[in-house]
């Protein structure tokens, strides 16, 4: 205690409680006139430099429950059906005129209190049943919640009672908060309240008044309340660094509508109208259409059915303009991509999208039937595959992942086409998406006369390796405690 200089909070409470000597939180507060937390805060700094004390103590209370307070107006079972006879009465009477319950309760306590005796279905009174003891604790329940002693009884009644259901207990936690002898010579020596700066101001600065000013200390011992503050979703945050990433990269972001037509989501990425990727189970097929746009439309048939102008022979068969008219939710952002380079065709264009596509996926710890897409593409003269390769290895790099390999893929709208992957210990190589260079079937019927660059890679994979998730399912519907102890940012090693 020695160097141990009080702040003006804990003489306050000092003089307060030397007045008071013992008294609860509340009260101390509203005598030393605070908050019961700031109170109670200087308090247990007072008890730990031995000038207070704050004790806990717990009382144990008795309740009456539904059951036992109809029984402490009405009488207990045994009373009532004690009551009801004067002779030795069948019990089959007795339950038709109390009821089976009732009797079914009544009889073992009858017994048990000598009040009665049970014989060839009778019920034999036996003279004698004057007020038990635990008629007498029930008929002392006046308020709410009483102490044993208040009841005046054992605890072999209350036991019972409680046994019974028609008692139940609580316990009450009450803290008391009283003056040591060491804090009461304190204040008889003498306590000055003088005047303590909390926060140090500019204004204390640059006045040089700080010089004559008493700081508060500080107790860099007791641990602080945890604050949550309001924070950014981790994905969120991931999101915004990946969006982040191709911005710094010159990339212009684009943004397009989640429900399309067949049209932009598949043919016109050169996907056949028989492709698997269309069945049902794979994508949400709404029942409405949409209207094809003319200007493309035939030149997507041609595409399909022969190849067009093309050295390709297309897929062949006959190209329906109803099957590409119906709308899905986008199974993936390629959808976006591919009708901004439609409507942007000449170079350059670097674009990318970031956002939610659509499948029929069961959810699993790795499936989500909504999950995000990081598309993009890049246009123009004489970019090539190597291009491709080194833009995304960019990316990966640049998200911190230091391994990235391609391995070689297929997709109905590139060639040559590849899926990148990054190393990750403990997990080996993870794949990440897709990539490719739009075939000529894909961007000549929408007059496109430059290479484009095309990716669309996962997002929450990215997200679950980066925030070390097992499951998918807590990206989006997380757990708060994980989501008050993520970091709002990450420190490089
Ligand atoms: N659309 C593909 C990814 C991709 C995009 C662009 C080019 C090549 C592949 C997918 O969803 O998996």
């Amino acid at each position: 205690m020695s160097n141990y200089k009080l702040t003006t909070n804990e003489k306050n409470v000092l003089l307060a409680l030397d007045e008071l000597a013992s008294t609860t939180p509340e009260d101390l507060a509203e005598k030393a006139s605070m908050k019961v937390e700031t109170a109670m805060q200087s308090a247990f700094l007072l008890s730990e430099n031995g000038l207070a004390e704050v004790n806990d103590t717990i009382t144990e209370l008795y309740t009456l429950t539904d059951e036992g307070r109809t029984y402490a107006k009405e009488g207990l079972p045994e009373r009532q059906l004690i009551n009801a006879i004067q002779e030795p009465t069948p019990i089959d009477e007795l339950k038709e005129k109390l009821s089976p319950k009732m009797v079914g309760i009544a009889t073992g306590w009858l017994r048990r209190k000598d009040w009665a005796n049970i014989e060839n279905g009778m019920i034999v009174p036996s003279g004698d049943a004057g007020e038990a003891e635990d008629e007498k604790v029930l008929a002392r329940f006046t308020k709410e919640a009483h102490t044993l002693e208040e009841l005046g009884t054992d605890n072999k009644i209350i036991k019972d009672l409680i046994k019974r259901k028609l008692v139940s207990k609580t316990e009450d936690k009450d803290r008391t908060v009283s003056i040591t002898n060491d804090g009461t010579e304190l204040v008889k020596a003498g306590i000055t309240i003088e005047e303590e700066i909390n926060q140090i101001t500019s204004q204390l600065l640059k006045s040089g008044e700080w010089k004559n000013k008493n700081f508060r200390p500080y107790n860099i011992q007791t641990p602080p309340r945890p604050v949550y503050g309001a924070k950014v979703h981790p994905y969120q945050r991931l999101i915004d660094q990946m969006r982040q990433i191709f911005l710094e990269m010159g990339f212009t972001e684009i943004k397009g509508d989640v429900v399309q037509s067949s049209f932009w989501n598949f043919d016109a990425l050169f996907q056949p109208q028989d492709h698997p990727a269309r069945e049902m189970q794979d994508t949400f097929h709404l029942s409405s259409r949409s209207e094809l746009p003319e200007d493309y439309t035939e030149g997507i048939r041609d595409m399909h059915e022969h190849g067009g102008d093309l050295p390709s022979t297309g897929w062949g068969g006959k190209w329906s303009e109803d099957i590409a008219k119906r709308d899905v939710l986008r199974t993936h952002t390629t959808a976006v991509t591919i009708k901004y380079l439609a409507d942007n065709p000449n170079p350059p264009v670097k674009a990318f999208c970031i956002d939610r596509a659509y499948r029929r996926e069961t959810i699993d710890p790795t499936h989500t039937p909504e999950f995000e897409q990081l598309e993009g593409v890049i246009m123009d003269e004489n970019m090539s595959f190597a291009n491709l390769l080194g833009c995304l290895e960019e990316f990966y790099h640049r998200m911190g992942f230091e391994d990235v390999r391609f391995r070689p893929g297929y997709f109905p709208y590139t060639e040559p086409s590849v899926e990148p992957e990054v190393y990750i210990d403990g997990l080996g190589w993870v794949e990440l998406g897709g990539a490719g260079v739009f075939r000529k079937e894909v961007t000549e019927p929408l007059g496109i006369k430059q290479p484009v660059l095309a990716w669309g890679l996962g997002v929450s994979r990215v997200a679950m390796l980066k925030l070390g998730l097992k499951d998918l399912r807590e990206l989006y519907q997380s757990d708060i405690e994980w989501l008050r102890k993520s970091q709002v940012c990450q420190l490089k090693d």
